[in-house]
C-alpha cells in the first residue's frame, strides 16, 4: 500500500464516458469499487475531481459531439453534472459510502476568504468520513475565469487539502515520448524534473469530441503539484488500483518543491488578473528580490478595470509579468496615489491611505518566462 494517507484522485471525461456518449455507467462502478477499497480501512481519505459533466449531457441533450460555444457547454454541464453526481451517489451507496459534490470556480478559489472556505468545507466532508466529488463550477464560470481543465484544477485541490498524493487517470496508461498510437513510442515511468521531459512530444486531447487537455495539462497540473511537493501518479483508469495500492505503473512525477500550505499557489495558478500595475525598477526590485510590500510609491501606471481584493498583474516597464497579487484598491483611486509616499498620502487623504496596494502576504513572485494561467 502507499503510505499516502490524502489522495486526490481524477479522472478526465474520456474514462467515464461511451463510445456512444453519455455516462459509463459499469467504468463509474468499476471506479468507485477500488476507491470504496482503498479508504475501506478507514486509514485513506480521498477527494475525486471528475470530469464528465460536459459530456454527460450530450447526448441527453441531443448533442453529438462537446460544442464549441460556452452556452452549449454550460447547459451540457448543467444536465451532465446532475447525471454524473446521481450516479457517483447511488454507486458509492452499495458501499455505504456518502459522497458530497463540490463546484469551485476559480475566482473562488483565489480569494482568501473563500479559500479557506473552500477547504474547511473539504476538511469537514473528509472528517464525517464522506467522499467529496469535486468538478469546475462549469454552468457559471465564464471564458474569463475558467480553469476549462480539471487536470490543473486537480493540482490545486491536492494542495488545498494538503494531499500526500496525486492521481491523475486517464485513457491512456501514463505520458509516452510521442504520440502513443504510432508504434514506437514508449513510457516514460518517471519524472524526476523538466529534464526528463526533453524530447517528449506532448500532445493534445486524444479521443475526439470528449477530453480536452491532452498530456499538456497533465503535464502542467504535475508540474504543479510536484512544485508543492506533492508526488503525482498518471495512469489509466483501468491501473487505478495499482496506482493507488502504490504498486508501480504509469508515469510517476516526482516532487520538485517542498510541501507548504501556502495559498498564493492558487493566485499563481488559478486567478485571472483583473488589470495590471506597473512598476518603477526599484519597485520591481523590491517586490521580486526583497519579497516586499507594494506600495504607491513604485508604481507608475494602472491599467484595466478591478476593485479592492481583485488579482492583478505586477509588470515592469517592459511590460513582463512580474509578480501577481491581491489589489488593496480600486483601480479608479490608485491614479491619485502613483508615485507618492505613503506617509505624504496619509496626511492628505487620511490614514486609511495609508495601506500598501498589495501586501506581501497576498503576493506571489513569478518565475521568470512562467505562464501562471494556461488553457
Ligand atoms: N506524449 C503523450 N503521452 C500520452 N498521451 C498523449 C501524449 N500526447 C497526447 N496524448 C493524448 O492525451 C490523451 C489524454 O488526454 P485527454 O483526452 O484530455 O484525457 P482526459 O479526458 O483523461 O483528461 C490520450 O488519449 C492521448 O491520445
Ligand atoms: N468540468 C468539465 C471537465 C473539463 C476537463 O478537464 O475534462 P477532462 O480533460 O476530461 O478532464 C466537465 O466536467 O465536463
Amino acid at each position: 500500500m502507499t503510505g499516502a494517507r490524502r489522495i486526490v484522485v481524477k479522472i478526465g471525461s474520456s474514462s467515464l464516458t461511451t463510445a456512444a456518449g453519455g455516462l459509463d455507467a459499469d467504468r463509474v462502478d468499476a471506479l468507485v469499487d477500488v476507491l470504496a477499497g482503498v479508504r475501506s480501512g478507514g486509514e485513506k481519505e480521498i477527494v475525486l475531481v471528475s470530469s464528465g459533466a460536459i459530456a454527460a449531457g450530450l447526448a441527453p441533450l441531443g448533442l453529438i459531439r462537446r460544442p464549441k460555444d460556452l452556452a452549449r457547454q454550460q447547459a451540457a454541464a448543467s444536465v451532465g453534472q446532475g447525471l454524473l453526481v446521481a450516479r457517483y451517489t447511488a454507486s458509492f451507496a452499495r458501499h455505504g459510502v456518502r459522497v458530497g459534490q463540490v463546484l469551485l470556480t476559480s475566482d473562488d478559489t483565489s480569494r482568501r476568504a473563500h479559500y479557506r472556505n473552500a477547504y474547511r468545507t473539504l476538511d469537514q466532508l473528509l472528517d464525517m468520513g464522506a467522499l467529496p466529488v469535486v468538478n469546475e463550477n462549469d454552468t457559471v464560470a465564464t471564458d474569463e475565469i475558467r480553469f476549462g481543465d480539471n487536470d490543473r484544477l486537480a493540482a490545486l485541490v491536492a494542495h488545498l487539502v494538503r494531499a500526500d498524493l496525486l492521481v491523475l487517470l486517464s485513457d491512456v496508461d501514463g505520458l509516452y515520448d510521442g504520440d502513443p498510437r504510432t508504434p514506437g513510442a514508449t513510457r516514460v515511468a518517471e519524472v524526476q524534473g523538466p529534464q526528463d521531459l526533453e524530447g517528449v512530444s506532448i500532445g493534445s486531447a486524444g479521443k475526439a469530441g470528449v477530453g480536452t487537455g491532452g498530456m499538456v495539462t497533465k503535464v502542467e497540473a504535475a508540474r504543479i503539484a510536484g512544485a508543492a511537493g506533492i508526488p503525482v501518479v498518471l495512469t489509466s483508469a483501468s491501473h487505478a488500483a495499482d496506482a493507488l495500492s502504490g504498486r508501480d505503473t504509469g508515469t510517476y512525477f516526482h516532487p520538485t518543491g517542498r510541501r507548504s500550505a501556502d495559498r498564493l499557489l492558487w493566485l499563481a495558478h488559478a486567478s485571472t488578473p483583473r488589470g495590471a500595475l506597473v512598476l518603477d525598477d526599484g519597485a520591481v526590485r523590491a517586490v521580486v528580490d526583497r519579497r516586499t510590500s507594494l506600495l504607491p510609491a513604485g508604481i507608475s501606471a494602472v491599467e484595466g478595470e478591478f476593485t479592492a481584493g481583485d488579482p492583478v498583474e505586477l509588470r515592469d516597464l517592459s511590460g513582463r509579468a512580474v509578480a501577481r497579487g491581491l489589489v488593496n484598491f480600486d483601480a479608479k483611486e490608485i491614479p491619485q496615489l502613483l508615485g507618492r509616499s505613503t506617509r505624504e498620502l496619509a496626511r492628505e487623504l487620511g490614514p486609511a491611505y495609508e495601506r500598501e496596494v498589495v501586501h506581501r502576504d497576498d503576493l506571489v513572485v513569478l518565475a521568470p518566462g512562467l505562464t501562471p494561467r494556461i488553457g
